[in-house]
């Protein structure tokens, strides 16, 4: 059993009492420990057992894991959402009381969220439990940091609150959740698969490219979906796993609302800060990996050099590179792509750095980069707006800024892609292409049915 100061956490909610004003409702208490290490995925599935929503976060190196229970705080912020976010996410810190001697990123109170890809698109019936911007500030956290690990704990103090009782209660979940539970491996059956209308969205397509012939834009990036049926329950921490053991440079993720799950393996970062250090990514261009290391590195080598691909890319690197400027400086942007390998395709990648300027939060760049031609098109409002009105589908939080930040200017985003919404025994999948002028919609169409791999071959496909 991991040890928690229970005595502490008593006196800290003593002192928040006294602390309580009494025009005051209550006060956040966040109390962070260093712990002997615990495995995230032990965590996220020992939370199962007390019904709370759980939230998975592990960075594409995997050496960064945040595993949120409950929440204690939401932010719905629907009117402006990266502004009032980060309006309330100020309030927030400056009322709370905060007890974390370490400097590790992703410790204390941290927010883990996220928000719909188009706030103008009319919602679909299957995201009725994703807000359009949803931000959590979890009851429970584990934060595991390299060969760190440590416990966050975030309680709601209000006046007439008992410390004893609170603390009480605060030891009996901490025992339920790093009681060794053994992890189930399910292997999931498809009995039906359906393919979302694909012939409409090769014509779809097909209409985009021409539109970008009339000049009306430059790059439209589509999406479809796929929907299945399982012969039961899809089993969170086993999907989990298996993306672990299955995707490496990706960032695996997933998002629990109520019986809902939204979860994927991105290989795309949006933004990282660590202090005023910022890293973005350009992840845009496409090409299946080879059967043999002489094969991959050769198509790797074509895909650095196709103009078509080439073209997809560089409108994702002009647009960051502009986006970013307002708020950086020392930005710093490699003239050529590289290959970023997955394990069922390649990417063209080029990475970018930046120092970010006084005074501005991860909310201004996010607002900024979003969308980014890698998902939406160039420009920006047009392709949208061919987005909105042709694409027969609502992507929801599929395509959208996912992520977390802490109190410490530390934070990190991607973008969620190779991802699929699981509720209960269906799932829908999500998976898009970047079309240029020169686009073929049957090679299109081809570069989508890899990218849903990831997902398809964890969910019981091949
Ligand atoms: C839209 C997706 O991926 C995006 C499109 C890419 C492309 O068309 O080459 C590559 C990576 C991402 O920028 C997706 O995976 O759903
Ligand atoms: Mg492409």
């Amino acid at each position: 059993m991991i040890e928690i100061k229970h005595r502490q956490v008593e006196e800290l909610i003593e002192k928040a009492i006294q602390k309580i004003s009494k025009d005051e409702e209550y006060r956040l208490v966040s109390i962070t420990n260093k712990i002997e290490n615990f495995d995230a995925l032990q965590f996220f599935e020992g939370a199962k057992h007390i019904e709370k929503s759980r939230t998975f976060w592990t960075n594409s190196d995997k050496d960064f894991y945040l595993v949120g229970i409950g929440q204690v705080y939401e932010i719905l912020a629907e009117e402006s959402r990266f502004t009032g976010t980060k309006k309330a996410w100020r309030d927030i810190l400056s009322k709370a009381l905060i007890y974390n001697p370490y400097e590790s990123p992703g410790t204390g109170i941290v927010a883990l969220g996220g928000m719909a890809f188009d706030p103008k698109k009319e919602p679909s019936a299957i995201w009725s439990n994703y807000k359009q911007s949803h931000f959590t500030i979890p009851e429970f956290l584990l934060s595991v940091n390299k060969d760190d690990c440590y416990f966050t704990v975030n309680i709601q103090v209000r006046k007439d609150d008992l410390p004893t009782q609170l603390a009480n209660e605060i030891e009996r979940v901490e025992r339920i959740l790093f009681a060794h539970s053994e992890l189930e491996i399910q292997d999931l059956t498809i009995q039906f698969k359906n393919e979302i209308a694909p012939f409409e969205w090769k014509n779809t397509v097909k209409k985009a490219t021409e539109e970008i012939c009339q000049g009306k834009a430059e790059k439209i990036v589509l999406a479809r979906e796929i929907r299945l049926k399982f012969n039961e329950r899809a089993s969170i921490t086993s999907v989990l796993r298996k993306l672990l053991e299955t995707q490496p440079n990706s960032y695996i993720f997933a998002f629990e609302k109520g019986n809902d799950c939204f979860i994927g393996a991105t290989p795309e970062r949006l933004v990282k800060r660590e202090k005023e250090h910022l890293l973005s990514t350009c992840l845009a261009g496409t090409a299946p990996r080879g059967k043999t290391a002489e094969e991959d590195k050769q198509i790797g080598k074509e895909l650095l050099h196709d103009p078509k691909n080439r073209k997809e890319h560089d409108f994702v690197v002009q647009m960051i590179k502009q986006a970013m400027e307002d708020y950086c400086t020392d930005l710093e942007v490699p003239n050529n792509p590289v290959i970023y390998p997955l394990r069922n395709l390649q990417h063209l990648y080029t990475p970018v750095t930046a120092t970010l300027k006084q005074g501005y939060s991860i909310f201004d760049i996010i607002e900024n980069l979003h969308p980014t031609p890698a998902l939406g098109g160039t420009p920006t409002e047009e392709s949208l707006a061919f987005i909105r009105e042709h694409e027969h589908m609502d992507r929801g939080w599929y395509g959208a800024p996912i992520g977390w930040l802490d109190s410490n200017q530390n934070g990190e985003f991607a973008v969620a892609i190779r991802s699929a919404l699981v509720q209960g025994e269906e799932a829908s999948l999500f998976a898009g292409c970047g079309v240029v002028k020169d686009s073929d919609p049957e090679a299109e169409y081809e570069e989508t049915n890899i990218k849903f791999l990831p997902m398809l071959s964890v969910l019981g496909g091949q």
